[in-house]
């Protein structure tokens, strides 16, 4: 016996649960099914504690930089504190009523439990099967991607949401991957006290960005104190008395923690997507410019490859949401998908990457220009490492993409980001007018240095 409803929407992560909510708002009768938390990875998991903790390891660098800047300091590093804050204001301790009832109030109704797609526009959840008139929507999410090191899957390694819920800073760590996750949770333990270890298997970290950016996070880290592998690989891990055992290319290594952050992966098998004629071995779902992937039929976030980020997923949802309840608007855009990685520097970056802009045929122009030689870089002093990097078509005469590290680089993103998304040309952007001696500054000598 199958119940009828005017939507499904199965996972509720930022997206999810947005859209959902909305529906509800709007007068559909709207079952939304979560097999955890309400609300998603981003704010037990993922962001919100991810930054809870970046703050607080920021604070303490910040600290010791006093010596270099303004007399002395001692800093005295209390992980338990910040786990405390996690737990109580990021997550009210892994308790998801608030986000529930918040749906609920919309007028949304709950189902918890694990949803498989049983129909066209039907899943099942634990006997139980509901059938959406209009709409379907897909939200998903992700899951750790585990690389198949031999002995790892026997091992009690963590994944983000065990270095997220973690009470006290491990003696020493082991970060498998050095991407957001991996360098984000890194250089925040480190700062902490403890000994870290980061082996990426690729030659740069933050292989997906510039070159540039991962070779600076390498410099910063190692300054830091932090041990960098690039270009290395696990050969195999063992555990034992309480300790992790390596084998890295240069010999072994021990260290009381592993975090494995390689990635993201989504089980479409078990979801079920076969129903709906989709390949159940696919990275994702490939949806339409107003994210349908059959008829009656949406998928939004991370599933969706465009950019495991939040804004991705709330910006999908808005355009899931109209199209569902009907109102006609703009196909989703993505040539100017901001993200940034929230070390110390930051890494701010939007668009395409020089080596994506060539990869594309365009005929690219570089500027770059180093932040520590600007004059808000030069009186920073302390922690100023960064730069501005500009990719230009030279055909269109406009920005494709950008990176800003420093130590304000996501917020030095804004104003590149409105260039790139507006195609705004670059005669125009050199006649702007960029306050003074702001680290965005720069951006006039990167456009100064575009060759
Ligand atoms: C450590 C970390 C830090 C991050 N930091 C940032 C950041 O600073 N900024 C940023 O933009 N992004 C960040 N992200 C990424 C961000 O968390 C995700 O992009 C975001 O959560 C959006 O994901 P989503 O909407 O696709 O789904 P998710 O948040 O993954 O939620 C999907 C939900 O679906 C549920 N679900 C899955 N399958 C089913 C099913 N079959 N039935 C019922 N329920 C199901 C899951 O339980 C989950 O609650 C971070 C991620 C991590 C791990
Ligand atoms: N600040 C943010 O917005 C933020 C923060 C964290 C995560 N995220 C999102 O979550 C996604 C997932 O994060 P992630 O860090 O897990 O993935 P990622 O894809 O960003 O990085 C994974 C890294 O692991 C490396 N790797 C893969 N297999 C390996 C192996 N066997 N040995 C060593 N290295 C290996 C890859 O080369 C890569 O550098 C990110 O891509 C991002 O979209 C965003």
């Amino acid at each position: 016996m199958t119940e009828t409803v005017d939507a499904v929407v199965v996972g509720l992560g930022p997206g999810g649960e947005t859209l959902a909510g909305e529906l509800a708002e709007a007068g559909l009768e709207v079952v939304g099914v979560e097999s955890h938390l309400v609300g998603g990875e981003c704010p037990y998991y993922g962001c919100i504690p991810s930054k809870m903790l970046i703050r607080a390891a920021d604070s303490l660098a910040e600290a010791r930089r006093v010596p270099r800047l303004a007399g002395t300091s001692t800093v005295s590093p209390d992980f338990p504190q910040v786990a405390e804050r996690i737990r109580t204001e990021a997550t009210t301790d892994w308790d998801d009523e608030a986000a529930a009832r918040r749906f609920t109030d919309k007028g949304g109704r709950l189902v918890r439990g694990r949803a498989r797609i049983s129909g066209p526009r039907s899943v099942h959840v634990d006997g139980q099967e509901f059938t959406a008139k209009r709409a379907l929507v897909l939200n998903p999410g992700t899951e750790p991607a585990v690389p198949p090191v031999p002995g790892l899957a026997d091992t009690p390694y963590w994944t983000n949401r065990e270095a997220l819920r973690a009470v006290r800073a491990p003696r020493s760590l082991a970060v498998l991957g050095g991407g957001a996750i991996g360098l984000e949770l890194a250089q925040g333990y480190a700062r902490f006290g403890t000994e870290v270890l980061v082996v990426e298997a690729a030659e740069t970290l933050l292989p997906a960005e510039e070159p540039a950016a991962g070779r600076l996070l390498a410099e910063v880290l190692r300054e830091e104190g932090l041990t960098v592998r690039t270009g290395a690989s696990l050969r195999g891990v063992r555990h034992q008395d309480g300790a992790f055992t390596l084998e890295l290319d240069e010999g072994a290594h021990t260290v009381e923690r592993l975090l494995v952050s390689t990635g993201r992966r989504t089980d479409l098998r078990a979801l079920g997507v076969a129903e709906l004629g989709l390949d159940p071995d696919a990275r994702g779902l490939e949806p339409d410019g107003q994210l349908r992937i059959a008829p009656g039929v949406w998928a939004i976030g991370d599933v969706t490859g465009k950019g495991a980020f939040t804004h991705i997923s709330t910006y999908q949802a808005a355009i899931a949401t109209r199209a569902i309840l009907g109102q006609p608007g703009p196909d989703a855009e993505y040539h100017a998908v901001p993200r940034v990685t929230f070390t110390d520097p930051e890494v701010g970056a939007v668009g395409l990457t020089e080596a994506q802009a060539r990869d594309r045929g365009m005929s690219v122009r570089t500027g770059m220009a180093e932040l520590p030689e600007s004059p808000r870089g030069w009186i920073h002093g302390a922690g100023n490492a960064g730069f501005v990097k500009l990719v230009a078509d030279r055909d269109t005469d406009t920005l494709v993409g950008a990176t800003s590290a420093g130590p304000s680089g996501g917020e030095m993103l804004s104003g590149l980001t409105v260039a790139v998304h507006a195609g705004t040309p670059i005669s125009r952007l050199r006649r702007m007018i960029l306050a003074y001696p702001t680290f965005h500054r720069v951006m006039e000598t990167a456009l100064d240095q575009l060759d």
